[in-house]
């Protein structure tokens, strides 16, 4: 049972916001009230991205690369200073286990805003020199601005990791940022306004407005004339429709959407090291990680141990509430997610799945059969072109199948509408090096998962993403560049 409900408020040119239209949020683990969130309508988005312009005239587009720095790393002592209160609140929003949310969300929130102060503070910009036809020396020299205004629209599967993941270049690049958290998950993104709050973030350097996708909050900030860039990590159909909404004014646009990723386990590979990494890769929060792998492909030698294997470390994890001991796994983010999940567990068996382990609902006995909780479930038999087998389903399932040759599995893998990631399980270097640049896709691991050096790009191709986002890749989406030639 949660604490009192608490109520939810938008943040805008430095102050805290209420509004009349609240919506519900909910716990998924037992369905009880967690408490009310103050829907922003137009006007208050409207508020919100003037807020963030007038932000630019003001003290915060006066600061320097250095003190944008300080500030960001100033804010992720502050998520530091409330690291167990971002936990709690991360964790009553989507039901995950508290290690995860202390290990991964709330622990990169803080790499975030700490990796790009280092970023901001010691990226250089390029100069070339060159002898004009007239015998001058002329230096060309490049400098970062920010692009003004930037919409950031994040969703509910890794909420403050997400976020912060686009706030902190945002801001280390100057910008102003108007974000709009998913309506499933708005906690840690109302806890950080507050933590900006406490920072002295300059007013409307940060804002955040709460609510829904169309008809709402989000449809209302991508629209607004004076968005100058947007930044979304959502569904790929929802990426499609706000880059609709974006070419209106021909605005920047950085994506990273769906994903129906593999993992490719081949016959010589560290065999326990395998079985564990794609317990890892499928069933992690849920399954609901854009990364995760809801294909596996086993060379056919090691597939029957290696199916036996994963059945039984499927059926070995422990499911239940986020604070018990030695929980692997959580509920889904909501009942209407779960039935979505369901759906495809019913259309696995019409369309010939054999179904491993899994494919219901675990029956606790108590409040959480009120939650969105489902089991682990592996499938097999089913045809490359199942839809179970091409579809995004984003919960805890994997289909598993046999392959024969290198050649056979890219081919296999490639066939895909999305591209975000790969992770391959082989003791083969050569093999490895051969094989990771064929896979179409934005990511590759070998013999790991999910293991991310904040300076690399991120992204996927095709209908998991547009752009890449790390290191200086996101210096270079949220800045707009100007090249200055000097002729003397
Ligand atoms: N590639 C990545 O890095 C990555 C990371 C996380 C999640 N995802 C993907 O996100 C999806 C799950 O997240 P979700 O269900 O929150 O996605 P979603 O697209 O339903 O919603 C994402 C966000 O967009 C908002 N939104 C929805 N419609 C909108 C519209 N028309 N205009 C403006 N905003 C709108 C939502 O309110 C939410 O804040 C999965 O497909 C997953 O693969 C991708
Ligand atoms: O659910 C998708 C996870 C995305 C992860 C990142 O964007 C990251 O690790 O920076």
């Amino acid at each position: 049972m949660n604490p009192s409900p608490v109520l939810l408020r938008n943040y805008i040119a430095g102050e805290f916001v209420t509004t009349k239209t609240t919506f519900a949020n909910i716990s998924p683990v037992d369905g009880t009230l967690i408490g009310h969130v103050c829907e922003a309508d137009a006007d208050l988005v409207d508020r919100a991205v003037r807020a963030g312009k007038a932000a630019q005239q003001g003290p915060w587009g006066q600061y320097s690369a250095a003190q944008r720095a300080q500030l960001l790393h100033k804010i992720a002592d502050g998520i530091e200073r409330r690291f167990d209160e971002f936990v709690a609140a991360e964790v009553a929003d989507t039901g995950r286990p508290v290690h995860q949310a202390r290990t991964l969300d709330i622990a990169r929130g803080v790499a975030n805003f700490r990796t790009f102060a280092e970023l901001i503070n010691q990226a250089g910009n390029e100069c070339f020199e060159m002898r004009a036809a007239d015998g001058s020396d002329v230096f060309s020299f490049s400098v970062r601005k920010p692009h003004g205004v930037v919409a950031i629209i994040s969703p509910w599967n890794l909420p403050m990791l997400l976020l912060t993941w686009k706030v902190a270049p945002a801001m280390a690049c100057g910008n102003s940022v108007v974000i709009k958290p998913s309506e499933d998950t708005p906690s840690t993104a109302t806890l950080l306004a507050e933590v900006m709050h406490e920072a002295g973030v300059p007013e409307g350097a940060f804002n955040l407005v709460h609510g829904f996708g169309p008809n709402s909050a989000g449809e209302y900030l991508t629209k607004h004339p004076d968005i100058d860039a947007i930044t979304f990590t959502g569904e790929s159909r929802t990426g499609a429709t706000i880059m609709k909404v974006a070419a209106e004014g021909v605005r920047d646009v950085s994506f990273e959407l769906g994903g129906k990723n593999a993992a490719v386990v081949f016959a010589d590979c560290d065999f326990d090291a395998a079985v564990a990494g794609v317990i890892r890769s499928s069933f992690t929060n849920s399954g609901q990680v854009c990364l995760c792998s809801e294909r596996v492909y086993v060379e056919r030698p090691i597939f029957d141990r290696f199916v036996a294997a994963l059945k039984q470390a499927a059926e070995n994890l422990k499911i239940g509430y986020p604070d018990e001991d030695g929980v692997n796994m959580g509920s889904l983010i909501s009942h209407k997610h779960r039935d979505k999940v369901m759906a495809y567990f019913d259309l696995a068996r019409d369309e010939g799945a054999e179904v491993v382990t899994g494919g219901g609902i675990p029956n606790f006995g108590d409040e959480r059969d009120r939650g969105a909780y489902v089991q682990p479930t592996i499938w097999t038999g089913l045809p490359d072109d199942a839809r179970c087998v091409r579809e995004e389903i984003f919960g805890p399932v994997c289909h598993i199948a046999p392959f024969d040759t290198e050649e056979e599995v890219i081919r296999r893998v490639n066939d895909s509408a999305y591209g975000l990631a790969t992770a391959v399980w082989t003791r083969d270097l050569r093999r490895a090096h051969s094989i990771t640049r064929k896979f179409h896709v934005g990511m590759v691991w070998v013999n790991t998962w999910f293991l991310r050096d904040l300076r690399t790009p991120f992204g996927g191709v095709r209908l998991s993403g547009i752009g890449r986002e790390g290191g200086r890749h996101s210096l270079d989406f949220y800045s707009e560049i100007t090249t200055i030639c000097m002729h003397p």
